[in-house]
């Protein structure tokens, strides 16, 4: 069974644990403890496989571009970004998390794929007080080159759980990528090994 890992990263009152409770449960919750960090898990099947998910709801990060927490940064394979549509400094909190993500990853695992990260822009419902236009969203995330979607965790389930389930394949193309690659590079170093050892004995015969 696949063990996948996410983290839920954004500004307080985003909407982060309205969008994961959303998800796993299929049911919109008005109030949300968010003082504490909380470990989600679900056991689901996608494409067919068995997997383990695990969710981190870290407790409120500031809207300050103070730097995320770095433990998630590290545990995650993959991230979701939430912010509110009606609240523009938490896009702007978005936009740090997202640079953080991407320069913890270069400085830990150099040379290796992108991070899959998916860009929620969540409260679609309260377009009528929106303040960030869906252009804007989009293009943050083609600048991050993750995929991007507005959802309302209050109106509907189906968006959660497509951009849910388009991550999640993500991360296991992204394991899988990265086990290969560490195949690859042992196998490379052993053939190094075995030339250093018995190169030159072999070159004489
Ligand atoms: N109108 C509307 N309200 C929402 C939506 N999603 C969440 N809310 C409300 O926004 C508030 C904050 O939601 P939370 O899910 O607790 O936000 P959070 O990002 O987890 O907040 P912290 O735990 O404080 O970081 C709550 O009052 C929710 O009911 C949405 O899609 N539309």
């Amino acid at each position: 069974m696949n063990d996948i890992k996410l983290a839920l990263l954004g500004s307080q009152g985003a909407g982060k644990s309205a969008v994961l409770v959303r998800f796993l449960t299929r049911r919109f919750i008005g109030e949300y403890a968010s003082n504490t960090n909380s470990l989600y898990h679900k056991r689901l099947s996608i494409d067919g496989r068995q997997l383990n998910l695990e969710v981190f709801d870290p407790c409120s990060q500031s809207s300050e571009a103070r730097c995320i927490l770095e433990e998630p940064v590290d545990w995650a394979d993959g991230f979701v970004v939430v912010y509110n549509i009606s609240d523009r400094t938490s896009f702007i909190n978005a936009k740090n998390i997202l640079r953080q993500i991407r320069e913890a990853r270069m400085e830990n695992c150099k040379g290796e794929m992108d991070v899959p990260v998916c860009l929620v822009g969540n409260k679609q419902d309260l377009c009528h007080a929106r303040q960030v236009c869906e252009d804007e969203g989009r293009c943050l995330a083609q600048e991050n080159r993750c995929h991007f979607q507005e959802v309302s965790a209050a109106e509907s389930y189906q968006d959660i759980a497509n951009l849910f389930t388009q991550l999640i394949r993500q991360v296991m193309e992204h394991l899988k990528y990265r086990a290969d690659r560490r195949r690859y590079s042992g196998s490379k170093s052993m053939a190094k090994l075995i030339n250093n050892v018995f190169g030159k004995r072999r070159k004489s015969v």
